[in-house]
């Protein structure tokens, strides 16, 4: 990481030696839900990347838009009217600060709680009647597809009960979270050799994270190698994250995804983000279903509800399921 001084506009947010743009991440897998081979493709790509590309997923254009139209234009409020949305915690508009444990990003934001398949009635945020109308339709539309993704998880597994994993998100109960996430251009660091971190590396700790976003590219990930690549974005498609507890449901079959956002110095970015937990006392353990003969956990046994707990306490970067290695 480079420290830059002196770039005020920036102050606080870590920099990153610019990617070289040689490193896009050419072996992507690019899964068309609609093909037989679905299944098969979304397993092989949990398993070497925990992260894939999904195309032909069913949900219309039209609906990712409007809810981006949305999005850009509450985030063109003044300051002042979008902090009136905030704080971030438990849940609404944020700015700069990720969490309660000090990291900072090049970024604002909406974080809101899901209720079944829509925004709770009683969430005051937003407070536009098109923006609720646009993210409870598209939040409906994402969910069948994180959904439809864990079935095809299951069945690329070879697990017979077709809803051993999505199950988990679809009950009722289950602990679900979207976010809406801007990233305004970062002109200061135009020329400069340098980027400011968007959203500093992480892993996801849910189960699944369906991820859409504009045009411009940002996303990166780690590969099992620690070689971090650039993800070219494609409006029509959503990528898939495996989480931190999906990994240990599958005994560290799939692979929980290290991944991170560099801002852009000339584009804005716009990201809506479904997150996938199941209900706070769900058991993370590895499904027995997956477990050969003679194999052991390689986690300590915990619920959603205290990984999710543990989680919130910890920063960013933190490699949060260390802790429950056996
Ligand atoms: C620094 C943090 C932000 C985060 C909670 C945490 O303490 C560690 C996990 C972070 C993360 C990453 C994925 C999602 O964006 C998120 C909403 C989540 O569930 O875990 C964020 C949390 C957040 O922004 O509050
Ligand atoms: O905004 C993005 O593209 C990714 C953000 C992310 O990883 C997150 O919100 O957890
Ligand atoms: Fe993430």
């Amino acid at each position: 990481m480079v420290v830059l001084a002196g770039t005020p506009a920036v102050d606080h947010i870590p920099l990153l030696r610019s990617p070289d743009p040689g490193d896009n991440f050419s072996g992507m897998p690019v899964v068309d839900l609609s093909r037989p081979g679905a299944p098969r493709a979304i397993a092989d790509a949990c398993e070497r990347f925990g992260f894939f590309k999904l195309v032909n997923h069913g949900v219309a254009l039209d609906a990712m838009d409007r809810l981006e139209s949305e999005a850009v234009r509450f985030f063109s409020l003044p300051q002042a009217d979008k902090d009136r949305s905030g704080p971030a915690y438990p849940f609404g508009y944020g700015s700069k600060r990720i969490g309660l444990n000090g990291d900072m990003g090049w970024l604002e934001y909406l974080l809101l709680a899901v209720d079944s398949a829509s925004l709770p009635a009683a969430s005051a945020v937003p407070s536009c009647a098109l923006f609720r109308a646009a993210l409870n339709e598209y939040i409906a539309a994402v969910r069948k597809v994180a959904v439809r993704v864990m079935e095809a998880m299951a069945e690329g597994l070879g697990i017979a009960q077709a809803d051993a994993l999505s199950a988990m998100v679809a009950a009722e109960g289950s602990d679900q979270v979207f976010r809406v996430n801007h990233y305004p251009p970062c002109h200061a660091l135009q020329g400069l050799g340098c980027s400011a971190t968007g959203f500093g590396e992480h892993t996801d700790p849910q189960l699944i994270s369906v991820l859409r976003s504009n045009g411009t590219s940002g996303l990166q990930i780690a590969l099992q190698s620690g070689h971090w690549v650039s993800v070219p974005s494609d409006r029509d498609a959503f990528f898939v994250n495996v989480g931190d507890s999906l990994q240990v449901l599958t005994n560290r079959r799939f692979k929980s995804v290290k991944h991170r956002v560099v801002a852009n110095s000339l584009k804005s970015r716009v990201s809506m983000i479904y997150f996938g937990g199941p209900a706070l006392t769900q058991r993370i353990a590895p499904l027995p279903q997956l477990l050969r003969e003679g194999e052991q956990s390689l986690y300590k046994d915990f619920t959603w509800g205290e990984y999710k707990k543990a989680a919130y306490n910890s920063r960013l970067g933190d490699n949060r399921l260390a802790h429950f290695h056996r």
